[in-house]
């Protein structure tokens, strides 16, 4: 998945000039867009990579194209290789949604009245340390108080640890996919260690076709932490296979997209509920209509 996004302000037609220039250089490897806030009417550049960019390459062309320096910040999108090969050893517990997310090595029990998460991260994003992972926990909390899914699914389920945390709450199976094989295999090992292995159900998948998917619609609550970008592509596969009143729960956009998200999901019929902002990120709840 993208390592790290590129992200400015600039005036439209600044960004639209930027944007077809980057389009042009292969060689970048980035994927750029321009994108306006419907809230205060600024424009934004933005570009994802797949692996960490040429900086360097990137700031000479946007020199050329804006005619002068530009800040441009420079957002980690996910744990990257460096952060996940770390030892898991100095990872401490975290606390989000009243769920207690702890790794192999910890000593201290789980504070009374949590629903514990036991997670060995390896290679897959998700050990609960990321805003984005928090904010969903906390969002599924928010959703479960008020809602009682028995069709849940969690697309790009990383270590699993979404899907876990819905099964634990719920005692319920859940969908758990990835395009990662390496993910879902994590995943299927991560439950079990939780005692949830029953309940999950892994599909190695990159979109919403797959019959396992598919054969299981409609949800009544979708949870995707992807980015931006894959959410807006998958905003109409998620509608076809929400029902009306599921709760969809979105993450993995800056604050600066999330009207952006919004919008292309308002369009497939889902509306916003609550949001939940850590620091950079917004995670979204939405509703089927
Ligand atoms: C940011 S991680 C989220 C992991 C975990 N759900 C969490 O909240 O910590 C995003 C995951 O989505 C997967 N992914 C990216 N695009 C996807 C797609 N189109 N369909 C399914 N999974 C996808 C990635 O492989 C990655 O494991």
């Amino acid at each position: 998945m993208p390592q790290d996004q590129i992200s400015t302000p600039l005036t439209k037609d600044q960004a639209y000039a930027l944007v077809d220039a980057v389009m042009e250089r292969d060689d970048l490897a980035l994927t750029a867009s321009a994108h306006e806030n419907e809230d205060t009417g600024e424009w934004f550049f933005e570009a994802t990579c797949d692996s960490p960019p040429d900086i360097k390459a990137f700031e000479a062309l946007a020199q050329t194209v804006l005619g002068g320096d530009v800040n441009f910040a420079i957002n980690p999108i996910a744990e990257d290789t460096d952060w996940v090969s770390r030892s898991l050893e100095g990872l401490k517990p975290v606390l989000a949604g009243g769920f207690y997310v702890y790794g192999g090595h910890e000593s201290t029990p789980p504070p009374a009245g949590v629903i514990p998460i036991h997670i060995d991260a390896a290679q897959a994003f998700g050990t609960g340390h990321h805003e984005t992972t928090t904010g969903c926990l906390e969002a599924i909390q928010r959703v479960l108080k008020r809602k009682r899914p028995m069709r849940p699914i969690d697309v790009g389920t990383g270590t699993g640890i979404l899907a876990i945390a819905v099964a634990k709450r719920r005692k319920i199976p859940v969908i758990a996919s990835d395009i990662d094989p390496l993910a879902v295999r994590i995943t299927r090992e991560n439950a079990r260690l939780n005692g949830v292995g029953h309940l999950i159900v892994e599909v190695d998948a990159a979109g919403l076709d797959h019959t396992t998917i598919q054969g299981n619609a409609p949800y009544d609550l979708i949870i995707a932490n992807i980015l931006a970008g894959p959410l807006v592509t998958l905003s109409p596969g998620i509608g076809r296979i929400a029902e009306k009143g599921a709760a969809i729960i979105l993450s993995g956009l800056l604050n600066t997209q999330a009207q952006r998200v919004i919008a292309a999901y308002n369009r497939q019929g889902m509306v916003l509920k609550d949001r939940i902002v850590r620091k950079d990120w917004t995670t979204l709840v939405l509703e089927k209509a």
